[in-house]
């Protein structure tokens, strides 16, 4: 480990200072596509303004004689479009496969000054994001690049999991943490074949009820990620970086996938990944806090002054710490409304209800 004193250093002469906090941009949505798909390329212009993060995918789903194609058709979409103040991400290739140095090599210098955030797969402990810290800072001095790239890992292995705490505080690049569900699996050997969501055979079933004991038990679902995520949850918020929820693959089923990512948001992400454009309105939706709890965060805050003593307001108690928790929901509304005027406008509509 770097001393303290050290680790706000480039490491690399040349390579731009490391940031001291990581900006707090809206990332309801990280959008996938496969730039070298041309028909989704070609959706990019239309996609990105509705979206917070667009991100280009060059690992799974490319296929092996596809990854050079998804790697240029990148270069190509960052070089050609204009994509506003959304931001642009990509998923590079794992760091043991034979793509990985390439992806870094022809992205930082071809699209570096472009790119917000790479996010790596497979991330198993600190010594990953070191590998890639080093070499990210040796090829923003080569190609000049002005402000640091942020570094994003996936929780996709058990592994993983057990560093989760060194990998979310490896460097001062860490962005955020995604739960790879898919891949954490299989590592895993757990028995879902689902991409993230719950399992009809991971349950809770009531007690025996009934005169014989004989009448009917309902059962409960239960969260099969709940303990990786609220793990990743307290990781990231202990680093000061910031959690999402992975992706959701049954795209037809719309109403669990919002049930998955509304688990994820109340227990403290930011945000999820959208793999079709169906998901992109489930994750704006459910990312953004509602205009009537965003009201009532205002108003216990007004009531609040200083936010010391305690109040009592529509029969509920409120202190200090109620005055955290409406003060997280009120400063994300903000960042929200600053980017989003439809979003804006209902918060503003609440409050004067
Ligand atoms: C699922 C698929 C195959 C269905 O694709 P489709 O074409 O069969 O679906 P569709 O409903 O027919 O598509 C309708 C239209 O939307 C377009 N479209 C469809 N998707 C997108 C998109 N993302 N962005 C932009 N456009 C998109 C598509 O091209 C089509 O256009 P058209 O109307 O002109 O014909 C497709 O949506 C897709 O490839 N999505 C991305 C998949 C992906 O990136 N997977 C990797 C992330 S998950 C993961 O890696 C796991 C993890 C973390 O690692 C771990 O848990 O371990
Ligand atoms: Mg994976």
């Amino acid at each position: 480990m770097r001393s303290p004193k050290d680790f706000f250093r480039p490491l690399a002469v040349g390579a731009p200072a490391p940031v001291r906090e990581v900006p707090f941009r809206p990332s309801r949505m990280i959008h996938f596509f496969d730039p070298g798909n041309e028909k989704m390329a070609a959706k990019v212009p239309d996609i990105a303004p509705t979206v917070d993060v667009l991100l280009g995918n060059l690992e799974d789903a490319v296929a092996a004689d596809r990854k050079e194609a998804a790697r240029s058709g990148l270069v190509k979409v960052a070089k050609a479009t204009d994509l506003g103040d959304t931001q642009l991400w990509t998923r590079i290739n794992s760091l043991d496969s034979p793509w990985a140095l390439d992806d870094l090599l022809t992205l930082v210098t071809e699209i570096g000054d472009k790119l917000d955030v790479i996010m790596v797969p497979k991330v198993e402990g600190a010594e990953d994001i070191h590998y890639v810290d080093r070499l990210l800072a040796q090829l923003e001095a080569k190609a000049g690049i002005q402000r640091p790239i942020l570094v994003h890992a996936i929780l996709e292995t058990a592994t993983g999991v057990a560093n989760v705490e060194e990998i979310a505080g490896a460097s001062p690049r860490m962005q955020g943490i995604s739960l790879g569900p898919a891949d954490l699996a299989a590592s895993r050997r757990m028995k879902t074949t689902r991409v993230g969501g719950g399992h009809p055979g991971y349950l809770v079933r009531e007690d025996p009820h009934g005169a014989d004991g004989s009448a009917p038990r309902a059962t409960f679902q239960q969260d099969l990620w709940h303990y990786t995520l609220a793990r990743m949850v307290d990781a990231c918020a202990a680093h000061g970086i910031l959690p999402y929820y992975g992706p959701f693959g049954d795209i037809k089923d719309t109403t669990a996938c919002e049930d998955q990512f509304r688990n994820a948001f109340l227990l403290g992400c930011v945000g999820a990944w959208s793999l079709h454009p169906v998901q992109i309105a489930i994750a704006k939706r459910v990312f953004s806090p509602s205009p009537a709890d965003v009201a009532w965060a205002r108003k216990v805050i007004d009531a609040m002054g200083d936010g010391t003593g305690a109040v009592m307001i529509d029969g509920k108690m409120q202190d200090d710490a109620t005055y955290k928790q409406c003060q997280v929901v009120a400063q994300l509304a903000d960042a929200l409304a600053a980017r989003d005027p439809e979003l804006r406008d209902a918060y503003a509509a609440a409050e004067k209800e």
